[in-house]
């Protein structure tokens, strides 16, 4: 059930590039209302207004710019139902296990969390399901907690691709192997992120510990959790049809929206032609739309007949930034299928998704509000 009435929320990294998009998509949010800010020592004790570099092409909405940053220590928190997170990796890891201690419920965009194996690692448009091992972590809190909790959210580049593939695998069953190359925003490292010098008129090769993060949370994404022999709970990425990734990662000089060129194998054979996956991908949807959640695209996947679409300028803002795109459908000569999806990675890549991940854990009664 969602909640009739205001559920009071706070953002940690709330200056930050991901923390303003927090900041505007909550300004209009039908039930989740801003209480608390914070960020580094640099900024706490400030307005908002005066504390934050703001980047948004909207206005820094009037019912935060008054608000004073805190330092990011729970006791400034405590009004809150549900903490956003979006920290500095750097930061994120301590801070957010300070939170959680202090029974505080935490969705995090920060990679600190992503593999430990009792937090769940959501994309909300595919495995709203790993909720369930909530409990567990709560238990294994010494001592355990009542309310207390992290959900991770996925590296945006892992966000865009793993959407589609997750749409096939429903359509067709296990895809066997996959090869990946992205074309990543400049956003996606922040701000300032990197130095005008290097990217106009530029494209760069590397994006540090980038293609190792898509390869492993992709999954434990598509992955299922078993029980074990001592009836606890696991995550299993083994148990399912091998899944072979291979990501290569690019910076281009694009503000907003991660391209990804994709080719896939499909364990099945024959495999599904490339009309077969264009229906199911149109036709995917999720479980965040069917419980209501007012921030779950109404349709995940646009596919895109034109032959040059999507493109980041174009596609990005398509569904507020919740959905996905994608194009190019086609058959591969080397695995089966191939396509691109352009996914908006400040958005349904990081604050979107930490925002339907808390409205679907309160639909689902995992938070009692
Ligand atoms: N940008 C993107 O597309 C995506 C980012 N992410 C992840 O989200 C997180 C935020 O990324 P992004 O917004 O790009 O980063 P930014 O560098 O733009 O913002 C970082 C935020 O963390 C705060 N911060 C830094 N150090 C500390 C500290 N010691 N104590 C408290 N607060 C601190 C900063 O506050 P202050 O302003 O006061 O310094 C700022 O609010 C990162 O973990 C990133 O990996 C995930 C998916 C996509
Ligand atoms: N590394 C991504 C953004 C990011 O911060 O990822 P992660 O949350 O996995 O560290 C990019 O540069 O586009």
């Amino acid at each position: 059930m969602l909640p009739d009435r205001q559920v009071k929320v706070g953002v940690l990294g709330a200056t930050g590039t991901v923390g303003q998009r927090f900041i505007s998509l909550l300004a209009n949010h039908p039930f989740f209302v801003v209480a608390a800010l914070g960020a580094s020592e640099r900024s706490a004790g400030k307005p908002y207004a005066k504390a934050v570099n703001w980047k948004q092409t909207v206005p820094i909405p009037s019912a935060v710019r008054e608000l004073v940053v805190q330092p990011c220590k729970p006791e400034h928190f405590q009004d809150c139902t549900v903490v956003f997170s979006g920290l500095d990796a750097d930061a994120a890891g301590d801070i957010e296990a300070a939170f959680r201690a202090a029974e505080l419920i935490v969705f995090s965009n920060a990679k600190n969390y992503r593999r430990d194996p009792h937090v769940p690692l959501i994309v909300p448009l595919v495995n709203p399901s790993h909720l369930s091992i909530i409990p567990q972590q709560r238990a294994l809190h010494s001592p355990p907690l009542k309310k207390g909790f992290i959900v991770t959210n996925a590296n945006c580049s892992t966000t865009g691709v793993v959407i589609p593939l997750a749409a096939m695998e429903k359509a067709f069953g296990p895809i066997e192997s996959c090869i990946i190359t992205t074309m990543q925003a400049i956003s996606g490292a922040g701000y300032p992120g990197v130095a005008s010098l290097d990217i106009v008129d530029n494209v760069v090769p590397y994006i540090s510990g980038e293609e190792e993060k898509i390869e492993w949370e992709t999954l434990k994404i598509l992955g299922g959790i078993t029980e074990t022999d001592d009836g606890k709970k696991a995550f299993d990425m083994h148990a399912r049809h091998p899944l072979r990734l291979s990501a290569s990662c690019n910076r281009v000089p694009v503000i907003d929206g991660h391209t990804e060129c994709v080719s896939v194998r499909f364990a099945r054979r024959p495999p599904p032609s490339p009309q077969q996956v264009r229906e199911a991908l149109a036709a995917y949807t999720s479980d965040a739309l069917s419980l209501g959640c007012p921030s779950a695209p109404r349709h995940t996947i646009f596919v895109h007949e034109e032959p040059d679409r999507p493109q980041p300028r174009l596609d990005r803002d398509y569904q507020n930034g919740a959905g996905v795109s994608v194009g190019r459908v086609r058959q591969c000569r080397v695995l089966d299928i191939k396509f691109v999806v352009l996914s908006n990675n400040v958005c349904i890549g990081a604050a979107t998704s930490s925002i339907i991940n808390a409205e679907i854990a309160i639909a689902r009664g995992v938070i009692q509000v």
